[in-house]
């Protein structure tokens, strides 16, 4: 279908979707009460037509089709809006309401926390808000801290989470029986992928249960390695802060006879961020990341490359996600460790790049000068407040998510899709993985950005 000469506009029709659930505590609670929003009692709000969501208002996942396919992408998906709704399914004096983060620090966490309490408390009328300290064995091991708009106050102004973060210690039925104990009825839980894996099991097990109670999930990751929403809060004030590196590892390499910046940056499995600072910086030669495999020696390999660069340039700049390149380094059995969580635990590839790259040119030009700098900015990026737009990403992000508990909704997590907020099921993201797609456009645009060699030859030695 050639739709180039069209001068007039074409009517298609929307292709079929599947629209994904959203679990609702009635669902298994058939009798709860249904309550007018309280927000119709708050002087400064007029709603205006529309400004309720109803079940009926959806976001489609894919909006980007071929119209000249007869075949629709499949699976179209289409996920509830999120959003104010009519009623709530709360008594907001019955409220006890309990916020836990997990795993890795990430920029906007506190927002987070601090935009839980003041929607919660202000917008709903909640009065009993708890902070749970170091993640998920919290529930279990700590005294819940109670939470109020003056205390959280200035908390988006600082990076971290103040209510103490873990790895590890995921125990089903006592953090369940925690819940009970203490009588919380909505749960929100803020942290990355595990996170999601275990809040998944947590909404499991309530419903198996049949609790009065709301569990919904906050998806923060700093690696932005999270699927189906568009990213993750404090991914763009990471990618931000990672420029200083870049930019202190251009000047050094600039400044040197035949010098190399090498910059490590986080992403276990994903290297978004290693990807978005090498576009946003324009001056890196060459960006590795863990889905894109490479190699030094030999045609198309790496130290040609460079050997190419510094010819040309008299420097070059090379970033590196902390998960490429894993298995060349050479690990002992001792070196197979696994964290609390069970992730695998890295091998610096910076320094092991570093310690490479020394050595091909003693071997390959030893009477000429030669520097790498090596920069591993690690907990630099993630462990500050979150920039104006995550602030206000994070903001956005936990209103929704008290819209939806306060009208039922459970077992969900809230997320921009599209730029529209949305609840997704909670299951359906846990096992959502964004990776860098190497075959899409964004790759091959830092390809086109580098000249970096694609590492596709298969006769290199
Ligand atoms: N499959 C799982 N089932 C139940 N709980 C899990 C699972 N995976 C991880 N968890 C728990 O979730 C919490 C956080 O997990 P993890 O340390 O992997 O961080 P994360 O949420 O993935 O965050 P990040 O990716 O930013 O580090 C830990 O308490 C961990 O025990
Ligand atoms: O906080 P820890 O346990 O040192 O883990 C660091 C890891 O956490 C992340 O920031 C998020 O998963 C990774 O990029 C990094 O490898
Ligand atoms: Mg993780």
């Amino acid at each position: 279908m050639d739709l180039d000469s069209s001068t007039t506009a074409t009517e298609f029709p929307l292709p079929p979707f599947t629209l994904a659930p959203l679990p609702h505590l009635s669902d298994y609670l058939p009798s709860l009460p249904s309550l007018p929003n309280p927000i119709d009692c708050i002087p400064f709000y007029h709603q205006s037509a529309g400004f309720y969501i109803a079940s009926s208002d959806v976001i489609l996942r894919h909006i980007v089709f071929d119209l000249s396919s007869s075949a629709p992408p499949s699976p179209l998906i289409a996920y509830h809006r999120a959003g104010p709704r009519r009623t709530v399914r709360f008594d907001p004096s019955a409220v006890r309401a309990a916020i836990v983060t997990c795993g890795g620090l990430c920029p906007g966490i506190n927002t987070v926390i601090r935009e839980l309490v003041v929607g919660l408390w202000e917008i709903y009328g909640v009065r009993q808000v708890f902070g749970v300290p170091s993640g998920y064995p919290g529930f279990y091991s700590a005294d819940p801290v109670p939470l109020d708009p003056k205390m959280v106050d200035s908390w988006h102004k600082m990076g971290g989470t103040a209510l103490t973060t873990s790895r590890g210690g995921f125990d089903l039925g006592k953090i369940v029986d925690a819940i009970e104990r203490h009588g919380f009825n909505q749960v929100y839980c803020i942290g990355g992928d595990g996170t999601m894996r275990g809040a998944a099991k947590l909404y499991e097990e309530i419903r198996r249960r049949r609790l009065y109670v709301s569990l919904m999930g906050i998806p923060k990751t700093v690696d932005n390695d999270i699927g189906i929403i568009d990213r993750s809060f404090g991914f763009q004030t990471a990618v931000e802060m990672a420029q200083h590196a870049i930019n202190a590892a251009h000047v050094e390499a600039e400044s040197a006879v035949n010098g190399i910046g090498l910059v490590k940056l986080m992403g276990r499995s994903a290297g978004h961020i290693a990807l978005h600072a090498t576009l946003s910086s324009r001056d890196v030669d060459c960006c590795l990341i863990p889905e894109n495999d490479f190699y030094l020696e030999g045609k198309g390999g790496l130290l040609e490359f460079l050997d190419q660069r510094l010819k040309k340039n008299g420097h070059a700049v090379l970033v590196v996600a902390e998960g490429a390149g894993q298995d060349m380094i050479p690990r002992t059995e001792a070196q197979k460790e696994m964290d609390e969580s069970g992730n695998p635990v890295f091998l610096d590839v910076g320094a092991w790049l570093k310690t490479e790259l020394k050595g091909w040119w003693e071997r390959e030009h030893p009477d000429e000068l030669f520097t790498v700098k090596y920069i591993d900015p690690t907990y630099m990026i993630r462990a500050v407040p979150a920039n104006a737009t995550d602030n206000l990403y994070c903001t956005l992000l936990a209103h929704s998510a008290i819209h939806g508990v306060m009208a039922g909704y459970t077992g969900f997590v809230s997320g921009p899709i599209n730029g529209i907020y949305g609840y997704i099921p909670l299951e359906e993201v846990a096992v959502a993985k964004n990776l860098v797609d190497v075959k899409d456009h964004k790759w091959a645009w830092v390809r086109s950005v580098t000249n970096q060699p694609d590492f596709l030859q298969t006769n290199h030695p």
